[in-house]
């Protein structure tokens, strides 16, 4: 069994019941066993700016399929919840993307671990660093908390708890 990390992402209602879904196929799967949830957070949108804030998360699983194996099912799951690829970077029912496939360093054509952009992004270094702060990122040689630290005041700002108290 391999150590993995997915990250979940939505930002079109009904948002949280995307995750729900998401969570249910990858449960699903015989070959995938969910070890750690992290809590959603709410988030600024990053890249494309002008779409509604996006709600986050990480899940571990530890798997026994191939990292492209894998892949293939996060873009079932995709697709079953009615995925649509538009604009870059924006708007999307449900988006899985793997973090951390053990400590491979993976380049295909389609597939790229760890995910090229994590370790800039709040958006998934909060939650991962919720379920994981020691995790080494290949090719960084820093520990996901490391690069949390290194991230600016802002761009945490951006990431909230969520829901959010009143
Ligand atoms: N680690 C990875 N996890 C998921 N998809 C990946 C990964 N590496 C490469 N890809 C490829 O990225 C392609 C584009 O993915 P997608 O349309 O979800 O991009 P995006 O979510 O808009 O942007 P980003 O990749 O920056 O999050 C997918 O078809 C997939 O083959
Ligand atoms: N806050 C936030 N911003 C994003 C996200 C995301 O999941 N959350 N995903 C993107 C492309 O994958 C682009 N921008």
């Amino acid at each position: 069994m391999t150590q993995a990390f997915i990250a979940l992402g939505t930002n079109i209602e009904p948002r949280e019941n995307h995750f729900i879904k998401a969570l249910e196929m990858l449960t699903d799967h015989s070959g995938i066993l969910i070890q750690k949830i992290s809590s959603i957070y709410e988030t600024d949108p990053v890249g494309y700016e002008d779409q509604e804030d996006f709600l986050n998360m990480v899940v571990e699983v530890e798997t026994d399929l191939t990292a492209e194996e894998l892949l293939r099912y996060c873009q079932l799951i995709e697709e079953r919840l009615g995925r649509v690829r538009t604009i870059r970077n924006g708007p999307r029912t449900i988006d899985l993307d793997i973090l951390l496939y053990s400590q491979e360093s993976i380049r295909l054509v389609d597939l790229e671990i760890p995910h090229p952009r994590m370790h800039e992004r709040a958006f998934v270094l909060v939650p991962l660093g919720e379920i994981a702060p020691e995790i080494i990122v290949p090719g960084t040689g820093e520990s996901v908390q490391k690069l949390l630290n290194a991230l600016s005041e802002e761009e945490k700002a951006g990431v909230r708890t969520w829901p959010q108290e009143s």
